[in-house]
């Protein structure tokens, strides 16, 4: 076969991770414009979130590329026909970071102050923490969020955003984390840190020496816990799962959107005893959350009907 193809977004965090694939794999890399160039229509009719995606998907099934790089996290959970997530290379740093001003940690920040994300998860997260803060909804890519932290202009200035360790460490911007967020206590995206490399059906083989299993066995719990309490990318729920020992364990948590109250659910199991230990551990996890009233905590189902196309964080 020729060098193979691998697509990707043109933002600077999907180039940096894109990268790091295409180096390993010897592959080149081929940048597809999304927003703008591809017609709304086709972009809709593949599903409204991971607007994304969406754009990568199409380029994979024309065969203009042979796979593509997406963060796994910004998946919608539905699985598109004729394609398949065919690696999961080993996941990086699933945690939350702070950026404050002036190496501020958040217990530091003074009363009132303006903390900037776009995601309901981490807006709840910090009011549970912090009810007095002020949290700013922010979009655009990491380097436009981390201009806004201590910018002179009343109006831009934030005393702080929260963004994913993973993604700052990819654009080489971690010196800019004043606060690590323990996953413990503030559990994040589902398959945060993870990257999904995906390929038409049947060409899975030539991405695989890239696949790492512990990193995909993790990250697909987590995302079934999604698609379990049907959740969109705009519900306020953060998911972390870990392998130790053999353990698969799995612990979820719902927020109420003013973070004024959470429910955890938690559960491990051995995945070799079990014929489908991913949707086992997360069915265990969501149904213990939904009888201690998730769905009525979190609006669940409105948080469908928000998604907006590519996700929120
Ligand atoms: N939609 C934004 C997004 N998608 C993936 C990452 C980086 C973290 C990762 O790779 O999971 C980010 C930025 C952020 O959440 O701060």
């Amino acid at each position: 076969m020729s060098v193979l193809r691998i697509g990707t977004r043109g933002s600077a965090l999907a180039l940096a991770q894109a990268q790091t694939v295409a180096a390993r794999l010897g592959a080149e890399l081929v940048v597809i414009h999304s927003e703008g160039d591809r017609s709304t229509a086709s972009l809709a009719s593949l599903g409204g979130a991971g607007v994304f995606a969406a754009a990568l998907r199409e380029a994979l099934l024309a065969g203009e590329v042979d796979a593509v790089v997406h963060s796994f996290k910004d998946l919608p959970t539905a699985p598109m026909p004729g394609l398949t997530i065919a690696a999961v290379p080993k996941r990086v740093d699933a945690r939350d970071a702070l950026c404050a001003r002036d190496g501020l940690s958040l217990a530091q920040l003074p009363a009132g102050a303006r903390v900037g994300t776009g995601s309901p998860r981490r807006r709840a997260q910090l009011l549970s923490r912090r009810s007095d803060l002020e949290i700013v909804d922010v979009r655009g890519n990491v380097d436009t969020r981390l201009g806004r932290v201590g910018a002179e202009d009343a109006e831009r200035h934030l005393d702080a955003v929260v963004l994913a360790a993973a993604g700052l460490e990819r654009l080489g911007r971690s010196d800019a984390i004043t606060e690590h967020f323990e996953i413990d206590g503030w559990p994040t995206a589902p398959a945060q840190g993870a990257l999904g490399i995906e390929t038409r059906v049947g060409d899975e083989a030539a991405v695989a020496k890239i696949e790492h299993r512990p990193s995909r066995l993790t990250a697909e719990t987590e995302r079934a816990v999604l698609a379990l309490l049907e959740a969109g990318c705009s519900a306020p729920i953060g998911a972390h799962a870990l392998l130790d020992d053999g353990l698969l364990f799995l612990s979820a948590r719902v927020y109420r959107e003013d973070g004024s109250e959470y429910l955890t659910g938690s559960h491990a199991l051995y995945p070799d005893d079990v014929p489908d230990p991913v949707g086992e551990l997360a069915r265990r996890v969501t149904d213990e959350l939904l009888s201690a009233g998730a769905a009525d905590l979190a609006s669940l189902a409105a948080s469908r009907e928000l998604d907006g196309p590519g996700g929120t964080e």
